[in-house]
C-alpha cells in the first residue's frame, strides 16, 4: 500500500489546524491550540486503491524537537501552502515558502519529480476584509507551478475535503516516492485528535 505524506505549510494562524481538522473530523474548530507539531494518519481510498495518508500539522510556536521548514520540504511528497485573503502579510510567507520548496526540489530534480504543491487562499467568508486578490493568488500559482484554490475551512467541507483528495490523488500519481528521511517529530493517531478537539475551548468566528 502506498504511503503518501503531506505537509500543510504556511504563516501563522492561516487555517492549517481548521483545514487538517476540517479535512479529517468534517467539522470547523474555532480554536485549536495545539502547542506541538503533529502528523495525523488517515487510510483512504483514492481511484479503487488504498493509500496511508500521513498529513503534518506544524506548530507556529515554539515548542520542543520543532522540525525546521527545510526538513518538512524534504519529509514531504505533496504540500497546501496556505494563506488568509484577510492579511497580505500571510501571502507574502506563502510565496516565500514556495520559492523554498521550488528550489529544494531543483536541487533534487536529478532523481525526483517535482513535487505536487496546492496554493490554498484561505477564509474565503472574510472577503469584506480581502487584502489578497484572487487573481494575486492565480498569479502566484501559474508561476509556482501550483493548482489554486481559494476557500473556507469554516464555511465549506466539501471543497476542502476536494482539495486534499485531489492533492492525494497528484501525489500519488507523480509516483513521486521520496526515500524515507528524518520526520517531523510528533506523531498522533485519530483518537488523539478527536480528544484535542473535544478538550478544546471553543470560540466562534
Ligand atoms: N473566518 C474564518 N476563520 C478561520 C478560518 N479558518 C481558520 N479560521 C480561524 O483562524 C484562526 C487560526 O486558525 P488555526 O487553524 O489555528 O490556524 P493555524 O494556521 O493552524 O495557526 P498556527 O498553528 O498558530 O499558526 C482561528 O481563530 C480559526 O478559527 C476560515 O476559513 N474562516
Amino acid at each position: 500500500m502506498n504511503d503518501i505524506k503531506v505537509a500543510v505549510l504556511g504563516g501563522e494562524g492561516v487555517g492549517k489546524s481548521a483545514l487538517v481538522v476540517r479535512f479529517l473530523t468534517r467539522r470547523f474548530i474555532g480554536e485549536y491550540a495545539s502547542s506541538s507539531e503533529c502528523i495525523y494518519r488517515k487510510r483512504m481510498s483514492v481511484d479503487g486503491r488504498q493509500l496511508n495518508l500521513e498529513l503534518y500539522d506544524p506548530c507556529s510556536q515554539p515548542c520542543e524537537g520543532k522540525s525546521t521548514l527545510n526538513e518538512q520540504i524534504h519529509w514531504a511528497d505533496g504540500f497546501v501552502v496556505v494563506y488568509d485573503i484577510s492579511d497580505r502579510s500571510s501571502f507574502i510567507t506563502a510565496t516565500a515558502i514556495i520559492h523554498l520548496i521550488r528550489e529544494l526540489n531543483l536541487g533534487a530534480a536529478k532523481r525526483e519529480s517535482e513535487s505536487v504543491v496546492f496554493l490554498v487562499g484561505n477564509k474565503q467568508d472574510l472577503c469584506h476584509m480581502r487584502e489578497v486578490g484572487k487573481e494575486e493568488g492565480q498569479r502566484l500559482a501559474t508561476d509556482g507551478r501550483c493548482q489554486f484554490f481559494e476557500l473556507s475551512a469554516a464555511e465549506c467541507f466539501q471543497e476542502v475535503a476536494l482539495m486534499f483528495t485531489k492533492l492525494v490523488r497528484n501525489a500519488n500519481l507523480s509516483g513521486k516516492a521520496k526515500e524515507r528521511r528524518r520526520r517531523p517529530s510528533g506523531s498522533k493517531s485519530m483518537a488523539k485528535l478527536i480528544n484535542n478537539v473535544f478538550g478544546k475551548r471553543r470560540k466562534s468566528v
